[in-house]
């Protein structure tokens, strides 16, 4: 892969996700029965610093939780493209009854990951409403999912590939966009 262009450094990505914890109390009016849920691997530190981030607004801590979603790929699936996300068998600890569940992640492509989520969030209980907060949407979208906080939009060609490097995964801080080759 080919290097183009970085797209947020570390204090791009820190602003973007103070300005979304932000949105969130605002849409919300506040940080009363608002539930976190990251998705892994990288949706969970970035939920984990949206929660630090209102608790330093609100002094509030917000619950949060986890989904796992990795790719399956079906037995009669022979092409590497029909590999489809599907949610790890989840237990989540705080129940969602009549919450504002903010599902996180770190890049929005196709929506297929989202989904997914989704499907394990409505398994575990019935939230009021599921809203989401991405640190980058780079378009694609396959199905009829968009994001309701975005740290920012990228126009993408589908040769192009978005890579998110976080501190807590990555030991480095940096929204990269590379060229597939
Ligand atoms: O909208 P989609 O087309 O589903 O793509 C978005 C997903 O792809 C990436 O995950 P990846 O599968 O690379 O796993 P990782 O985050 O654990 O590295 C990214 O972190 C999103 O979760
Ligand atoms: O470009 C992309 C597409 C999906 N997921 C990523 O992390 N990057």
């Amino acid at each position: 892969m080919n290097k183009k262009a970085t797209l947020l450094d570390q204090a791009a990505i820190g602003r973007a996700l103070t300005r979304i914890a932000h949105e969130i109390l605002e849409r919300n009016k506040g940080p009363e029965d608002l539930v976190l849920v990251g998705i892994q691997t990288r949706g969970v530190p970035i939920a984990k610093r949206l929660q630090q981030k209102i608790e330093g607004i609100e002094q509030v801590t917000i619950p949060l939780e986890e989904v796992d979603i990795t790719l399956y790929r079906d037995d009669l699936a022979h092409a590497s493209d029909n590999q489809e996300p599907m949610v790890q068998p989840v237990k989540l600890g705080t129940d969602l009854t009549n919450k504002n569940v903010i599902l996180i992640d770190d890049v929005l492509y196709t929506g297929r990951t989202v989904r997914a989520a989704m499907d394990a969030i409505m398994d575990a209980g019935r939230p009021a409403q599921i809203q989401l907060a991405v640190l980058i949407d780079r378009g694609h979208r396959e199905l009829p999912i968009r994001a309701d906080y975005i740290g920012k939009n990228i126009p993408t060609s589908q040769s192009e590939v978005i890579v998110v490097e976080l501190e807590e995964t990555d030991d480095y801080e940096s929204v990269d966009i590379y060229e597939n080759e």
